[in-house]
């Protein structure tokens, strides 16, 4: 079996308070992605997966703080990387794409101009090349007519294309790994199917591993070879996609699982009725106690 692309162990996240005492946010969180692999962070909000992506791409502001555990991406350790490191590292190696584009667009410039941006500031590119290089990269991403798209200032565009030229910029520079923030949650339903199906096939040519982060099961199911469930800070269940969803293991999951309406099965319960996760346990702090991690299966069989 390859090394790990990321390694993340024992993270810890916290908000330091006045006095010494502090907020933890990500209790000491372990997780691996492999290369090419795609990786779903699954959990209600304010479980912390924005946080754990946010360290991983060196981006965590105050008051949030890494106060422990190791980030390893081929071996260093991005928690003590030099920022001139980190600024290689994003964008070119690593990176992002968010839920909602207008927010990491500038409105000001067209989108052509800012994907050739990423040619010229990461691959040495001149303007002209990177302006071939652009037209070619919203091809890539099925973005119709994208010689005339790419003079569109991104306003000029619907919510699903410009989740496109999000990706087009992304995977510019065929980064190892592709964070994805609830990249579809914006979307409505038909757009959404498209645009997941897209980064999963040109994830899948290029290589390029995905840590897809949403807190929609659904999608998760149809993109993600593996899933982590987080819970208030803890990854309490991670295991292979299929594992998970037939015979989950960890009370949070089975309740996240028991509140999933169904189509062609008209019971998440015995009484017919979706499952309130809230009325499994009633004391919710017991479910930070419980973890379980399912070794990985290597193709021969054996586990690791
Ligand atoms: N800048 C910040 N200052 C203080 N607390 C923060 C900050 N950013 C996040 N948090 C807290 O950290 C916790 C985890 O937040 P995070 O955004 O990672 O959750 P999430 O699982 O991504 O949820 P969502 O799906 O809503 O984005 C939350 O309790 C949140 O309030």
């Amino acid at each position: 079996m390859s090394a790990p692309l990321i390694e993340i162990k024992d993270l810890k996240v916290d908000v330091p308070l006045k006095g010494g005492k502090a907020v933890p946010i990500l209790k000491g969180v372990s997780l691996q992605i492999m290369p090419g692999e795609t990786f779903g962070l699954v959990g209600e909000s304010g479980s912390g997966k924005s946080v754990t992506s946010l360290a991983i791409m060196g981006l965590l502001k105050k008051p949030l703080k890494a106060t422990g555990g190791q980030i390893l991406y081929r071996g260093e350790d991005l928690l003590t990387a030099s920022k001139k490191t980190m600024r290689n590292l994003r964008g070119n190696r690593i990176a992002m794409i968010f839920q909602e584009p207008m927010t990491a667009l500038n409105p000001l410039q067209t989108v052509g101009r800012q994907i050739a941006e990423m040619f010229v500031l990461h691959q040495g590119k001149s303007w002209a090349e990177g302006q071939k290089l652009a037209v070619e990269a919203l091809a890539a991403v099925k973005v119709p007519s994208p010689e005339r798209r790419a003079g569109n200032y991104p306003h000029q565009m619907s919510g699903g294309l410009r989740q496109r030229v999000m990706i087009a910029m992304a995977l510019a520079c065929n980064p190892d790994l592709l964070i994805a923030d609830e990249p579809t949650t914006a979307l409505d339903v038909t757009v959404q199917a498209e645009v997941l199906k897209l980064i999963r096939e040109l994830c899948a040519e290029r290589g390029t591993a995905v840590l897809f982060i949403s807190h929609d099961l659904g999608v998760i199911a149809s993109v993600c070879q593996r899933v982590g469930v987080m819970y208030s800070g803890v990854l309490v269940e991670e295991n292979d996609t299929r594992a998970l969803f037939s015979n989950p293991q960890h009370t949070y999951t089975k309740g996240l699982l028991g509140a999933l309406p169904r189509l062609g099965s008209r019971t998440a319960d015995s009484r017919n009725r979706l499952v309130d996760i809230d009325s499994i346990i009633a004391d919710r702090s017991v479910l930070t106690q419980e973890r379980y991690i399912a070794p990985r299966i290597t193709e021969g069989g054996a586990a690791q």
